[in-house]
């Protein structure tokens, strides 16, 4: 197959859908790779190591123009929507159910698009948890960063000092990025408390930190309860492919004190706080009703070295299956795959997406077949 990987474009975005390494994985198995002029370069990879690895390196018009399969980090932007030809594949994260112009786009174009963040296994969902991992583990550091006044936060030093207290930091949903939050914010030293409504991961939860974690049911009821004494909220839920809850709304915003940090992980599908809207790592942060929010959409994209090398470690797999297969035969014969293909052939084919925008569904198996 030949396979086209575009340099990113979204503010301030590094990270690249292929490192070298991926390249000569894919040129082994007798694909051909366009790669654009200086892709990686950024975080490290020259267009002499894509070379080295058997790539062609080209401009993004070629590369779409020759490319049976595309290969990116981040959902296509507008001003990349023109590229795409029809009945290609597109392998990158999409986050559908929070761009109904990408997903009217793909849907005209007969677009066969993967979405990293849906391919699910029994264990989890692979292609998300390595992003998660990092946006979890960011969560923490940029609410401590942004709870300092000269950001415009409070002024609290999360772990404080003998004599004074911690800072206390809330997480809402107890995954992959609420536990990844939860770790580096113990290990700075705050006041954790995590909230989820599967009672087996707060359990995991607990245990894991020795029970020296709070764990709380997510109810709205918590949630108001602990507004008033939070310094940072960090917004983890997910439910998967489909828009996020509104944990918080807007009238929430008056119990909290004035400086406390907001940070919506979950804006890439919608946010779960009412006055969220995305933000980008060049002004990461605004205010609302003396509440900062901090609402970056991507943001592993700010340590792009390590967020390529773990992204693709999990998406290399996949990638190679489609590349080898086909569409038709990889999600067929990969029920993880499978879960991961958001449209085809001019069909939805992931329920939460024609659910948030109330457009037709049709079952994957139903469109593969057709
Ligand atoms: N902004 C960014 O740069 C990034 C954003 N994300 C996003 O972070 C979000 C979380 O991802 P993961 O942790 O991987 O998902 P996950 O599936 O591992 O965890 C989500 C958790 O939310 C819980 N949950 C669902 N409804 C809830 C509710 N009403 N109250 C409390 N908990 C609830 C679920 O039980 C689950 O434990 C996703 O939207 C993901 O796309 C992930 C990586 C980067
Ligand atoms: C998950 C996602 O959208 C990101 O890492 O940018
Ligand atoms: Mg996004």
């Amino acid at each position: 197959m030949i396979i086209g990987c575009p340099k990113e474009i979204k503010v301030q975005e590094y990270r690249v859908g292929l490192t070298p390494d991926n390249v000569r994985a894919y040129v082994e198995a007798g694909h051909t790779v366009y790669i654009e002029h200086q892709a990686g370069v950024a975080i490290g990879f020259t267009d002499q190591d894509y070379l080295d690895a058997g790539a062609v390196l080209a401009t993004k018009a070629e590369l779409f123009a020759q490319a049976q399969m595309i290969i990116k980090v981040k959902e296509p932007i507008a001003e990349e929507y023109h590229y795409f030809k029809p009945n290609t594949i597109l392998y990158t994260y999409l986050h559908l159910a929070a761009d109904r112009e990408l997903t009217e786009m793909l849907v005209a174009k007969n677009i066969a698009a993967i979405a990293y963040e849906t391919i699910k296994t029994p264990q989890g969902l692979p292609c998300l948890q390595p992003m998660s991992q990092i946006a979890g583990r960011l969560a923490a550091i940029e609410s401590t960063k942004f709870s300092q006044i000269t950001f415009g936060g409070r002024g609290v030093l999360f772990s404080g000092v003998p004599g004074t207290p911690k800072g206390k930091v809330l997480i809402l949903g107890g995954g992959v990025v609420g536990l990844n939050a939860a770790q580096i914010a113990m290990g700075m030293g705050a006041d954790v408390t995590i909230m989820d409504v599967d009672a087996n991961r707060l359990a995991y939860i607990d245990q894991m930190f020795d029970m020296r974690i709070k764990t709380l049911f997510s109810t709205r009821e918590n949630i108001l309860a602990e507004l008033p004494t939070a310094d940072a909220v960090i917004g983890a839920v997910l439910i998967p492919g489909a828009k996020a809850p509104k944990l918080v709304r807007r009238e929430d915003l008056q119990l909290m004190k004035p400086g406390a940090i907001l940070t919506d992980v979950a804006i890439d599908q919608g946010g779960c706080f009412e006055t969220s809207k995305a933000t980008t790592h060049n002004d990461p942060v605004y205010i609302v009703d003396g509440v900062v929010h901090y609402c970056v959409a991507n943001m592993p994209g700010c340590v792009a070295r390590t967020s390529t090398i773990a992204l693709t470690n999990s998406t290399l797999k996949y990638g190679l299956e489609l590349a080898s297969k086909g569409v038709v035969a990889a999600c067929t014969l990969d029920p993880a795959l499978k879960a991961g293909l958001n449209t085809y052939q001019g069909h939805i084919t992931f329920p939460g997406v024609a659910q948030a925008f109330a457009l037709p569904y049709v079952e994957a198996d139903q469109a593969l077949a057709s």
